[in-house]
């Protein structure tokens, strides 16, 4: 028999671990690209090795030409792997705010979602890798975006009962562009990805090979790393943050001042983003801007007026209490 190549060992290896953490049927979100391809490739040898059903979706965004033909490519190699079941899930992109990489991606996971609870699916796999994690780190770093952003994209999230599940992670790019090799598998490669038009595909193509070159290969792992040791720190503050939160609670939908002051700056901005989202703030709307105006409700209070939230609401301070 021959040797099993070295990459193709390793995307086993992380799927085997990722599909020790389910305990039903699987979905693979597969585009047709290297790291969804040799994901697919490698769920497709260990789950049933494991006991589980797994299968494919291909969602077809309907933004380029041959999208379709590339869709159905990709469900035919799946169902010819041993895939079930498999499905093309097409989708409008048009009308969602936030540009089109944004209204893309929105409408891609509402597919899968649907699909993973259409067809009884415990979790979806999708093909992220550790330099997809590095480029993550490296644009949220550029922003500002504080801890939570550079911890970068959890291997594991809860949406509706399913779970997302990122095996490959700890795989580089290049690994599993030759795991497909090895395979005899040809990737389709995404037009989207070396366009410069993309704030990603440029950190792609110009800013991390510039960062690798200045510092050493190291720097792709250590980014990856930063975003496993801040996953871990935003996590131990969302919990402290929490009971922070529920301290400071007061009848009436308010909070005590008083209680907010004794905090260090970095859970007393949690807990006010928190509770900003528990009245109906949406996330993506609410920004640094928001939550420094509601901490100087509670830090540099000179009777100012009331901070106007995303979604409507308003915040004022009446005595030691903010509601
Ligand atoms: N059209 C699609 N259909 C199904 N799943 C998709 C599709 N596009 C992306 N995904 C899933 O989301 C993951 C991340 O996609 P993204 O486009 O951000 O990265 P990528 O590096 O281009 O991945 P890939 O090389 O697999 O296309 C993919 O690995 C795959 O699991």
């Amino acid at each position: 028999m021959a040797a099993l190549a070295p990459p193709v060992a390793a995307v086993r290896t992380a799927v085997r671990q990722a599909l020790r953490e389910t305990g039903g049927p699987v979905l693979v979100a597969c585009s047709g690209g290297a790291d969804s391809l040799a994901l697919a490739a490698a769920t497709a040898f260990v789950a049933p090795r494991a006991g589980l059903a797994a299968g494919l979706v291909t969602v077809d965004h309907g933004l380029q030409s041959g999208s379709a033909e590339r869709a159905s490519a990709v469900a035919a190699w799946a169902r010819e792997a041993g895939l079930a079941p498999v499905e093309v899930a097409t989708v409008e992109v048009g009308g969602r705010s936030g540009g089109p990489e944004a209204a893309a991606r929105e409408a891609r996971y509402a597919a899968l979602l649907d699909a993973a609870a259409r067809l009884g699916a415990s979790a979806i796999l999708l093909g992220h890798t550790r330099d997809d994690q590095a480029e993550t780190v490296l644009l949220a770093l550029a922003r500002g975006a504080g801890p939570r952003g550079m911890a970068g994209m959890p291997p594991r999230r809860e949406v509706d009962g399913v779970a997302l599940l990122r095996p490959l992670l700890d795989v580089s790019r290049e690994e599993t562009r030759k795991a497909c090799a090895a395979l005899g598998l040809s990737p389709w490669d995404d037009p989207h990805n070396a366009d410069p038009a993309y704030a990603r595909a440029r950190v792609r193509s110009t800013a991390l090979p510039a960062l690798v070159e200045a510092l050493g290969a190291g720097v792709v792992d250590n980014l990856a790393r930063t975003a496993r040791l801040l996953a871990a720190d935003a996590a131990a503050l969302d919990e402290i943050a929490a009971s922070a939160l529920e301290r400071a609670r007061r009848p009436g939908d308010a909070l005590d001042v008083t209680e907010l002051e004794r905090l260090p700056d970095g859970v007393r901005t949690r807990v006010l983003h928190a509770w900003a989202r528990e009245r109906g703030a949406p996330p993506a709307a609410l920004s640094h801007r928001h939550v420094a105006a509601l901490d100087a409700l509670v830090t540099a209070w000179r009777g100012q007026g009331a901070v106007h939230l995303p979604g409507g609401h308003l915040v004022a301070r009446r005595g030691t209490l903010l509601r």
